[in-house]
């Protein structure tokens, strides 16, 4: 669970990104502690796919700094970064799994490519992998083409689990599933939370995913992260996007669903 008084796992400091003219961030600064799952939420374009893309590395911002385990990504040789990169595992929003290999093969390929296992034993961990994510072993000489939303959304998380990450990067893990396959799937992330000690950074627009599974929500508004923090105090801040968002009607259905989980437990 969040424990602030421990140094923060992802440390992002006075961060600008723009393209062209059009300023997403500026001054932005956001920690993630180790082991707690926080979400990213803000209205369409505010920059939370930059901000998720600038964390990887795989957009060099304007400006600022980013560190992660108290390394500076920018400033890391090749060598370093390589080994850096291996801690994370990255959930993209459209699973983003190489079509012409089958679940088994995507899995194992980071394991290949990155460690250097034969393929046989990159394959049996691979279907190790594949049962944590929940996938059943039939799947694993299927192709992505031949599997349904809430199965690739699992194959990815398998591939993004690969190499054992220390923290899991997921962009709108829930998008396209329907409401039942969107609950599992958040079970799934808060059980390996809590069973492998990851730490979860998600952009999400899923108002149950906040009511049920994080820790922390950091609402990206004014081109900043405007606050982050438990949603009980998120909920209270003066801001119209936030009152619109948590008070609306979504957003007070999403709470009396967690209000009647919670009395069921
Ligand atoms: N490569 C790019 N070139 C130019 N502009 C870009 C680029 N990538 C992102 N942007 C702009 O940056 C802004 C933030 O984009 P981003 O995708 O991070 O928003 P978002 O908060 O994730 O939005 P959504 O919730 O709709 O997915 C948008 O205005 C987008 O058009």
């Amino acid at each position: 669970m969040v424990e602030t008084t421990t140094p923060p796992i992802i440390q992002v400091r006075d961060l600008d990104n723009r393209f062209g003219d059009h300023v997403v961030h500026e001054h932005l600064d956001m920690d993630v502690y180790p082991g707690e799952i926080v979400g990213v939420v803000g209205g369409s374009g505010t920059g939370k796919s930059v901000l998720l893309r600038s964390i990887l590395g795989l957009r060099p911002p304007t400006g600022g700094t980013v560190r992660i385990f108290d390394q500076e990504i920018g400033s890391l040789s090749p060598e370093a970064r390589s080994r850096l990169e291996r801690r994370l595992g990255v959930l993209f929003q459209q699973g983003a799994l190489f079509s012409s290999l089958t679940v088994v093969e995507n899995i194992a390929m980071p394991l290949i490519e990155h460690i250097g296992l034969s393929r046989t034993s990159a394959e049996h961990i691979a279907a190790m992998k594949m049962s944590l994510a929940g996938l059943p072993a039939n799947a694993a000489n299927k192709y992505p083409a031949e599997l349904s939303g809430g199965m690739i959304k699992r194959a990815a998380l398998a591939r993004a689990l690969a190499l054992d990450p220390e923290i899991l990067f997921l962009d709108e893990p829930t998008a396209g599933l329907d409401p039942v396959g969107a609950g599992d799937f958040d079970q799934l992330i808060l059980t390996l939370r809590d069973a492998l000690g990851l730490t979860v950074f998600l952009v999400t627009h899923d108002l149950d995913t906040l009511y049920t599974i994080c820790d922390r929500v950091a609402v990206l508004a004014q081109k900043r992260v405007l606050v982050n923090d438990t949603l009980a105090r998120v909920e209270q801040v003066d801001n119209d996007w936030i009152k619109e968002y948590f008070h609306g009607p979504r957003g007070r259905a999403a709470q009396q669903a967690q209000n009647r989980r919670q009395e069921h437990c």
